[in-house]
């Protein structure tokens, strides 16, 4: 398999700094990637992931984009990069979690999954196989396994016979890369997905399975399902015992500030979460002094900037109580200037922890930090 994961500097411990190398360019790990499910990082321009945000690598989404665009426009386009106009890396994930979480009436089988879209309703069937043809035709440089990601709390029995699918759809995806090369012209390097649940040993039995797979990178799923902090830290480190030192290692769906830097400290190269940007738009921010409720009374006259250790234009262009009013007056321009906020702080996070990793004092920064992001303001 391609090499893609040059490590640069590993710790006494599990973090460390590398460079993961796609056709559309490097990426810096660790990593946070911002969550673009419908061609867009909501609220946000494709020039401020670039400019403000500084961002390596976004998500797209299989279900949602051949729901809609569909794969005859994705097509004509050449491709997401094309469609959407972001010419750095794109990761898809598989759609497997978005049918069994999103569609309406899902009948899931060996075969694959039956589901109603939910959004005219109308009836589709995605396989492993089709999965894998949909993402050749996003494009993205970086694909995931079609795999059934359990719910929290699952059966050991039903950990155990979903985990043991999820590893012969794994197989049914790479035969079918195998006999369909990437169409557009750029490598598409395919990650399998660790799951078990939160059995010990169904996820020892996964984590040796998908390093078997021996493919340019691994993920790990099934967590952030609702399970509490501790057992996510536990899995993540129980797992990243077994997969591939070399091999770049992503956490899907994490997560809170201070689980992303847990995470970095169990192994982690790369993460992606919704709530960055699904917060802002709540008003929520994140930032090196803890958590801002932007609605809450206190701000209502607090006219300093929106956050002194902020990155972006916007925490230095805007107050607390400007942004505030805009989110009491339900102005759009609230939205968009909490989520480049919230975005652009993941990536400060990632690129701090980066730093502090090369220079040897990850950890004594990690537990200095964490309880700060965890207060309330
Ligand atoms: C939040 N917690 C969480 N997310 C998860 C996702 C991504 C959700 C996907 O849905 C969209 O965001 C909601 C994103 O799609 C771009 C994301 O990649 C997972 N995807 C797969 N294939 N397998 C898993 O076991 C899995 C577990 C998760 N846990």
């Amino acid at each position: 398999m391609k090499k893609i994961f040059n490590i640069d500097k590993a710790t006494e411990g599990k973090a460390r700094a590398g460079v993961i190398t796609t056709d559309h360019g490097e990426i810096q790990t660790p990593i946070f990637m911002p969550v673009g499910t419908v061609a867009s990082v909501k609220t946000v321009h494709q020039r401020e992931l670039r400019e403000d945000i500084k961002a390596q690598i976004i998500l797209g989404n299989t279900y949602h984009l051949y729901l809609r665009p569909g794969m005859e426009v994705m097509e004509a386009a050449g491709g997401l990069h094309q469609f959407m106009n972001w010419q750095k890396p794109i990761l898809t994930d598989s759609g497997g979690f978005q049918v069994f979480s999103l569609a309406d009436s899902r009948k899931i089988t060996e075969e694959g999954a039956k589901f109603k879209s939910h959004i005219d309703g109308s009836y589709h069937f995605i396989s492993p196989e089709i999965s894998m043809e949909i993402q050749r035709k996003i494009g993205a440089d970086i694909l995931m396994a079609f795999d059934e990601c359990t719910p929290y709390p699952c059966e050991y029995h039903q950990a155990k016979k979903s985990m043991e699918m999820t590893h012969r759809w794994l197989k049914r995806c790479m035969d079918w890369c195998e006999e369909n090369p990437p169409i557009y012209g750029h490598q598409q390097y395919l990650f399998p997905i660790v799951q078990g649940s939160t059995y010990s040993d169904l996820r020892k039995i996964s984590a040796e399975v998908i390093s078997e797979a021996d493919c340019a990178g691994n993920a790990i799923g099934g967590l952030s399902v609702g399970e509490p902090e501790e057992e996510m830290y536990r899995i993540t480190d129980e797992v990243t015992d077994i997969l591939p030192k070399e091999k770049p290692r992503y956490l899907m769906g994490v997560g809170t500030p201070w689980n992303i830097l847990e995470s970095i400290g169990l192994g982690i190269d790369m993460m992606d979460c919704v709530m960055p940007t699904r917060n802002a738009r709540n008003g929520m921010l994140f930032t090196w002094d803890g958590v801002i409720n932007i609605r809450n009374e206190k701000w209502k006259k607090d006219f300093s900037p929106l956050d002194e250790s902020g990155t972006a234009f916007v925490d230095f262009e805007y107050s607390k109580a400007y942004l505030r009013h805009l989110f009491v007056a339900k102005e759009y321009l609230g939205k968009q200037i909490a989520s480049i906020h919230n975005l652009a702080f993941y990536l400060d996070l990632v690129t701090q922890a980066r730093k502090h990793i090369l220079a040897g004092d990850f950890y004594e920064w990690k537990n200095t930090v964490v309880p700060r992001l965890r207060q309330r303001r």
